[in-house]
Parts: structure tokens; C-alpha cells; sequence
């Protein structure tokens, strides 16, 4: 079973937190994994299973990347905070860039991740 990668950044991770409480069911059935303080919060707010790689700024983004890059991941939710300049950007670009290269669904905000869902569970 390919995997969801679920990513946040300082600001966004209440909206991720609850938007996965939300959709509990649906990531129940799903192989997940997060960057580390993302999937911490996760983890402590809905005891679903989650593999956590790095955080974000010190690799984390580059680790979901590399799952990219070996087809192993079927959709990103990467709840971005765009008023806020993140030290690893480069990071940032890279990973969506590779959603780009790859054709990986990756949703930024909550209408969007609410229409992937949809379409995923179709
Ligand atoms: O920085 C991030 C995404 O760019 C997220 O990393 P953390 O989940 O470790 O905060």
C-alpha cells in the first residue's frame, strides 16, 4: 500500500490536527507518514499510527522527497503557512516540485485537501 504523507508547517498544524481528526476514519485506512512535529501532534491528538521521519527543517521534507521519488507515496497534505518565511524554503519548493515531477496530488489548504478526499475515496 502506497503511503499519505502528512506535513505542516508552526502555524498550520491546529488546521491539520483537527482537519485529520476530521477525516479520522478515512486516514485510519491508510499507511501514514509525517515529518517529526507534525506527526507528533498528530499522533498525541488521534493515536493513529505514524511513521515520522526528521523534522521539517532539518531533512524531514527531503525524507517524504525521497519516498516521492520511489513512488511509495499516493498523496501529500502539506498545510503551508504563506505568510511566513520558512529557513528550509528550499526544502519547501523541493518537495512540491517532486509532487510536480511525479504527478502527486498534494493539497496546501483545506479546500483542497477536503477534494482530495473525496476523490480518493471514490
Ligand atoms: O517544516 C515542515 C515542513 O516544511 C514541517 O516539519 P515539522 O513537522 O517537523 O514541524
Amino acid at each position: 500500500m502506497k503511503k499519505i504523507a502528512l506535513v505542516a508547517h508552526d502555524r498550520k498544524k491546529d488546521e491539520l490536527v483537527d482537519f485529520v481528526k476530521e477525516h479520522r476514519e478515512f486516514f485510519s485506512k491508510h499507511s501514514l507518514v509525517s515529518t517529526g512535529t507534525t506527526g507528533g501532534r498528530i499522533i498525541q491528538a488521534t493515536d493513529l499510527e505514524v511513521m515520522r521521519f526528521q523534522s521539517g527543517p532539518i531533512g524531514g521534507d527531503q525524507q517524504v522527497g525521497a519516498l516521492i521519488a520511489t513512488d511509495e507515496i499516493e498523496a501529500i497534505f502539506f498545510f503551508r503557512d504563506p505568510l511566513t518565511s520558512q529557513p528550509h524554503e528550499p526544502d519547501v519548493q523541493a518537495l512540491i516540485r517532486l509532487c510536480d515531477v511525479h504527478k502527486i496530488p498534494v493539497a496546501t489548504n483545506t479546500a483542497t485537501a477536503n477534494l482530495l478526499i473525496k476523490g480518493m475515496k471514490k
